[in-house]
């Protein structure tokens, strides 16, 4: 069986997303942010997880494209930032973006936070740039149920996807099941939860039962819980661990054990009080 995970998630219109990808937060130098990017490729990663705020478009686009892998096998993903929100200025945002990034199309594009009053404009933008093929999947990031239901009563096609911190002390059990119920797909992000319980005894022993590091006990979690998982890291060899995760399953057990970790506890911003 080989190490490398490359499963892949069906979103509600069909498409396919890469279960893992590579999140690239914080990745501000624009050589090693290539490096890191293309690594993540070689070594099998077939998403990316960029953002208009993270200014980093330019280099995702830039790896993408020397990519040795045909750009239809990629899964690029990207957000409209808060200023940009409303109608038009979604539109226009969505147009820089693709511009930084080189490319003609997205596979996904959301909404980065629910801007009160703005959002749902947003997000009929979004619609149109699926109508308009130049987005494979729509989606959103940091909403809560109340959000949702305000998309979902104007919304022609729902959001596909919610991008939402998750992580075994934040596990959002509520807001996973009005998604899931409502057909959609949850990404994870600061998966690892940027590195804080690393050392978490409980993830340590679980991590010796298998022979793996704590980070990819806590990633093989977000898979087995069917969530989309995109752990950053510009480091080549946690690059390479965090997709060495598809020789293991973790025992219901083992699951129990890691969901009482929760302490709703949040890295980042609550939606509710950005
Ligand atoms: N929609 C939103 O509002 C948000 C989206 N995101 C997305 O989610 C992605 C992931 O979240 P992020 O906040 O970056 O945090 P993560 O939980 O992915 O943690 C990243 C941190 O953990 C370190 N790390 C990664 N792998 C390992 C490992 N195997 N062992 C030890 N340390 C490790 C990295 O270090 P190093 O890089 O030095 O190796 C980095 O410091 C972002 O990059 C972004 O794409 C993030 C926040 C908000
Ligand atoms: O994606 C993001 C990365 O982290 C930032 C700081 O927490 C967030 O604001 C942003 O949503």
């Amino acid at each position: 069986m080989t190490k490398v995970f490359t499963e892949t998630m069906e979103l509600a219109n069909g498409i396919a997303m890469p279960q893992l990808g590579l999140g690239v937060y914080k990745m501000t130098n624009p050589e090693q942010t290539f490096e890191a990017i293309s690594f993540a490729i070689e070594t099998g990663y077939r998403a990316i997880d960029t953002a208009a705020i993270y200014e980093n478009e330019r280099e995702t686009g830039e790896a993408v494209r020397h990519a040795r892998i045909p750009r239809e096998q990629l899964f690029i993903t990207s957000k409209v930032w808060n200023t940009d929100q409303g109608y038009d200025a979604t539109l226009r945002a969505f147009e820089t973006s693709l511009e930084k990034l080189g490319l003609d199309y997205l596979d996904l594009y959301l909404t980065h936070w629910p801007i009160t009053g703005k959002f749902v404009d947003t997000y009929k933008a979004i619609e149109r740039l699926y109508d308009e093929k130049l987005i494979r999947a729509t989606g959103v990031s940091n909403h809560h149920a109340h959000h949702l239901e305000k998309i979902l009563v104007k919304a022609n096609v729902a959001p596909m996807v919610n991008q939402i911190e998750v992580h075994p002390q934040l596990t959002q059990e509520p807001l996973r099941k009005f998604c899931n119920d409502n057909g959609i797909a949850i990404t994870s992000w600061s998966p690892l939860a940027r590195g804080k319980f690393l050392a978490e005894p409980t993830l340590l022993t679980i991590g010796e039962k298998y022979n793996k590091t704590t980070a990819q006990i806590i990633i093989r979690w977000h898979l087995q819980n069917n969530l989309i998982v995109i752990p950053k890291s510009v480091t080549p060899e946690r690059i390479r661990e965090n997709s060495e995760v598809a020789d293991f399953i973790l025992t219901s057990e083992d699951m129990e054990m890691i969901n009482a970790l929760n302490q709703d506890e949040r890295t980042g911003t609550d939606p509710d009080t950005f």
